[in-house]
């Protein structure tokens, strides 16, 4: 069994960019992954088997071994936190699984507000944060200052931080023996029922469902009847290890203090969420450790295959992605302008757009996205109350009492420059001005509260537009506020769109509308006849454009008789057709129906 005082787990926290992967990348580089003892055991096997399958796995934790100047092998637990505000609460379970964290600050940009989200969120869970400074390799680095920033700012002691260069290795060893000396050990009863935090879970096409966990009480190894304690599901043990070397390597048993994975006959992601607890179903513990929550999906939008005949493939692909995204929603849907197609649940917009990327890339397969939603709560007048996630299911506005939109409390990390064009993006955006602190005399962390649907779109690239790159955000949902909604439909050619209707503010719909009317009448290319963009909310018309009148003729331009050219181009015009959606009698380009989506700022 390990001793614990040589186990040391943690995470590093920074603000994108800060150095984080690139610093992580360094400590594994400068340690081992297997200890002298483990060197001659059989695990080198193991991992040849595991090569040969050709399996290239990246994981949420890995284990690397580390010589101290004391002469000690320590054992280091390495566990990666997403670094996106959409993962937050997979953030706070990755954070609850250590016992200390690694602050990267870069020493050219000092805190952002990201590192004081993080920073918080590790002083929440009782870590003990170590700062570093990073990129003192920049001609721009400085450190004095950005040392007094944390000192003043977080309240951190932090002049023994290293000053490091995560990119060329300058005193990283010094990270490293930090970690020995202010990262404390895990102190768990090892004769304790078993009692371990899932802080991840990723689907293996061989051995299943892999949980990642961390030991806090208690011994888990094959044959354990383990019981997940939140989602009630019970099975047996097939194997406990721990990842390293890029690899996964079995051991006999994981026991209080250490960070691993288990498997066994797990199919179904779902039964192993993340933030459950693991206990032995013969000897349960007594109660579960603190924090555990479902999480649910915030933003919404349709996805249709480009090409209808698509629509097995698309289904087939989801399936493959939920297996390894717990919080990945869908269900069939069908749009009379874009067919059958799927209605998808994302925990924010980069998950959104990360789900797109893969199922473009990896799947191969074109995709028409309608416009990100959010939930809404519809409050009819017969007392029921609807979560709406899908414009086009908004009740008959006579049968709608009310509407409420969630909020988030944002925190906006702005040059003092800049605040002035900050404060006006945010009441743009109907935000609730809830306070200023300055941080220092050239920085400000503006506080508003906002609803959810005025930033899921653009908000984050107006904000750095209009500070020139300076402002950086950090959000949190805040519950749901009465509103002012409409239903905005966009008619075409007098036919309602119905993958272009979404809701917005009373306020702020007619701006949408002609926006919306002007954009695609740019996209939507001149036909035959002439067509009308018209958006409206209920019967009342509120924006409108022409699409004026065109003959199309591509083969005006062939004088004589190149019939292969004629070929080439009426192919050519085939293929863009197959990219055209029909609705009623007008085709709509594909990428109209993105591009309405990101409409510019002001
Ligand atoms: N000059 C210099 N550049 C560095 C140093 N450390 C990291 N970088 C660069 O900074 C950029 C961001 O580094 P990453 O390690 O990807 O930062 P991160 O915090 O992991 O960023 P995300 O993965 O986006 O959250 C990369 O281009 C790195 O090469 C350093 O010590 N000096």
């Amino acid at each position: 069994m390990i001793d614990q005082s040589k186990i040391r787990n943690f995470c590093i926290i920074a603000h994108i960019d800060h150095g984080k992967s690139t610093l992580a990348d360094r400590i594994i580089e400068m340690t081992g992954t297997l200890t002298e003892r483990e060197m001659q055991s059989q695990v080198l096997d193991n991992m040849e088997l595991e090569r040969e399958r050709g399996i290239t796995i990246k994981s949420q934790a890995v284990r690397i071994v580390y010589k101290a100047k004391d002469g000690e092998e320590y054992i280091f637990n390495l566990i990666d936190t997403p670094g996106h505000v959409d993962f937050n609460y997979e953030v706070s379970r990755s954070l609850a699984a250590c016992d200390g964290a690694i602050l990267v600050v870069d020493a050219a940009q000092g805190i952002e507000a990201q590192t004081l989200a993080n920073v918080y969120l590790a002083l929440d869970h009782d870590l003990d944060v170590l700062p570093v400074i990073n990129k003192i390799d920049l001609p721009s680095a400085e450190p004095d200052r950005v040392v007094n920033e944390i000192e003043d700012v977080i309240g951190l002691e932090a002049h023994d931080a290293p000053r490091i260069s995560a990119k060329t290795g300058l005193n990283v060893e010094e990270v490293l023996e930090q970690i020995v000396t202010k990262i404390p050990a895990p102190h768990g009863d090892v004769d304790a029922p078993l009692k371990a935090l899932i802080f991840d879970s990723i689907y293996d096409a061989y051995k299943g469902v892999i949980v990642f966990c961390r030991v806090m009480d208690g011994r888990v190894k094959r044959g354990t009847q383990i019981h997940m304690m939140a989602t009630g599901f019970t099975t047996e043990v097939v194997e406990v290890g721990y990842f390293g070397a890029g690899q996964f390597i079995p051991c006999e048993e994981l026991t209080a203090g250490m960070v691993g994975y288990i498997t066994a006959s797990i199919k179904n992601l779902g039964d192993t969420r993340v933030g459950d607890t693991v206990t032995d179903k013969e000897r349960p513990c007594a109660e579960a450790l603190p924090g555990y929550k479902k999480v649910n999906p915030m933003v919404y939008c349709g996805l249709y295959p480009a090409d209808g005949a698509k629509y097995g493939d698309l289904r087939d692909a989801l399936e493959k992605l939920q297996l390894n995204d717990a919080s990945l929603f869908y269900e069939p849907e069908t749009s009379v302008a874009l067919g059958f197609g799927f209605r998808c649940g994302f925990l924010g917009l980069l998950h959104l757009e990360i789900i797109q990327e893969r199922l473009e890339r990896e799947y191969n397969l074109d995709l028409v996205t309608t416009a990100p939603g959010v939930i809404y709560k519809v409050y009819k007048t017969n007392g029921e109350v609807i979560n709406l996630t899908n414009p086009s299911n908004l009740p008959d506005p006579s049968e709608i009492e009310y509407m409420e939109e969630p909020m988030v409390n944002a925190e906006i990390m702005v040059t003092t420059e800049f605040i002035g064009a900050i404060m006006d993006l945010c009441q743009e955006r109907r935000g609730q001005y809830l306070g200023m602190d300055y941080m220092e005399e050239t920085r400000a962390l503006l506080k508003y509260k906002l609803p959810l649907n005025e930033i899921i779109y653009d908000f984050f690239d107006a904000l750095k537009s209009r500070s020139r790159g300076y402002a950086s955000l950090d959000y949190e949902l805040c519950g749901y506020e009465r509103s002012e909604l409409v239903k905005l439909d966009i008619l075409v050619n007098k036919e309602e769109v119905d993958a272009l209707s979404f809701i917005v503010h009373a306020d702020t719909a007619y701006e949408r509308g002609r926006k919306m009317c002007e954009k695609l009448k740019d996209e939507i290319p001149r036909q035959l006849f002439e067509i009308p963009i018209q958006a409206a909310v209920g019967s009342k018309i509120i924006a409108r454009e022409t699409v004026r009148a065109m003959r199309k003729d591509v083969l005006a331009k062939c004088y004589g008789g190149d019939i292969s050219r004629k070929k080439k181009l009426l192919e050519k015009q085939k293929e863009g057709k197959k990219r055209m959606r029909q609705v009623g009698n007008v085709e709509i380009p594909q990428k109209a129906f993105m591009s309405v989506l990101k409409l510019d700022d002001k």
